[in-house]
């Protein structure tokens, strides 16, 4: 039996306590988890188990959400984080990948964080779960893939100024990010020949030169020279005209230069099913693709389909997983 997937409960104040309680009332059938937080921040209507281990979640996810308490020292007041309440965000992180990595769960699924309000409140020294997780990890390089049924798209850069983009966009970056890239579209898509398509970081792709120089300095010569007995890549495109229906067919996955130049277009194109996963890590994690909400938080008018779509995403991961573990024994 595959072990259930760990929920991190992300900032409390946020959405992310009423949409876990809605993914299980959508999903208490098919997509066991279990939930690491604090029970008292769920909705008062949702039925609780509370459990003192990942495997116990199995049998009691069809009646109730599945809790492993965490108690958080703070009342919650949904849409103001308090800072005495962050360092036990970070610890339900923490606990994720704790019991993901042993192996009790199969996949990590993190709700979202409120960045500012855990850099305020506990000190924390990552922009986000993207560049903490790799910490906790051991990875010195991960990458961030955002992916619906309509486009998957990975920022080369990620949680940088964009004043900081063209001295952070090197080739070891960039070759990194695509071979990980190439790696996560067969291991974790299914996709046995992946084909990348690279943006380039100026207008036109650099206008042969005429406004950016980055793409003939080294981007295009890069694609070009790049060993790729198993994926295509092709590039530098300009990003301007990369996302349109017709375009989105040539390829598996997008590279882009920077974080909103790979998000715009994902999050107008599926903001409600789009999911963030990290490819690079020891583990399988994902997450909805949208925020804290703080400006709705605790109305309980959340959609919960972002966070359906990263557990169904999570779900599918860890059975390809399993499955080519038991093909690599036999
Ligand atoms: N995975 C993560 O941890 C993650 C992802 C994105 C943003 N964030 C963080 O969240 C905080 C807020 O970010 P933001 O305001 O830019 O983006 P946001 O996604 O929280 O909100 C943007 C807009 O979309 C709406 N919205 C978001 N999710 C919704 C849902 N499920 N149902 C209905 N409406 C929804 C919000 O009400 C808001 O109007 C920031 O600290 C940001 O860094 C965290
Ligand atoms: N950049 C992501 C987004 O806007 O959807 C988001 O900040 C998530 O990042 P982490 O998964 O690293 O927290």
């Amino acid at each position: 039996m595959t072990a259930p997937i760990a929920l991190s409960c992300g900032e409390p104040a946020g959405i992310g306590p009423e949409i876990a309680a809605k993914a299980w009332s959508a999903m208490r059938d098919s997509c066991p988890f279990f939930y690491i937080g604090d029970a008292a921040h769920l909705p008062p209507s949702t039925p609780v188990a509370r459990i003192s281990h990942p495997s116990e979640a199995i049998d009691t996810c069809a009646t109730a959400l599945p809790v492993l308490q965490l108690d958080f020292p703070a009342p919650n007041v949904p849409g103001e984080p308090d800072p005495a309440n962050a360092p036990s965000v970070v610890a339900a992180i923490e606990q994720g990948v704790s019991l993901v990595q042993s192996g009790a769960a199969s996949a990590l699924c993190t709700a979202p964080i409120h960045k500012k309000a855990l850099i305020d409140g506990a000190g924390f020294g990552y922009p986000g779960h993207t560049e903490f997780l790799a910490a906790l990890a051991g990875r010195d390089r991960v990458v961030m893939m955002l992916a619906s049924d309509q486009l998957r798209v990975v920022p080369a850069t990620i949680h940088i100024p964009l004043s900081e983009v063209p001295s952070a966009l090197t080739p070891e970056l960039l070759t990194e990010t695509i071979l990980i890239t190439a790696e996560g579209l067969r291991r974790n898509f299914g996709i046995a020949h992946p084909r990348i398509a690279v943006a380039g970081l100026n207008p036109h792709a650099g206008e042969g030169g005429k406004i950016g120089s980055e793409e003939v300095d080294w981007i295009a010569n890069l694609i070009t020279d790049l060993p790729t007995k198993d994926f295509t890549v092709t590039g530098p495109h300009p990003a301007d005209t990369m996302f349109h229906a017709a375009a989105r067919v040539r390829y598996d996955a997008a590279i882009a230069m920077y974080h909103d130049q790979a998000l715009i277009p994902i999050k107008t194109l599926d903001f409600d099913k789009g999911v963030n996963v990290t490819l690079g890590l020891p583990f399988i994690r994902t997450s909805p693709d949208h925020g804290t909400a703080l400006d709705i938080a605790g109305q309980g008018i959340a959609t919960p389909t972002s966070l359906i779509e990263a557990l169904k995403l999570a779900q599918r991961m860890a059975h390809s997983s399993k499955l080519s573990m038991s093909a690599t024994k036999s």
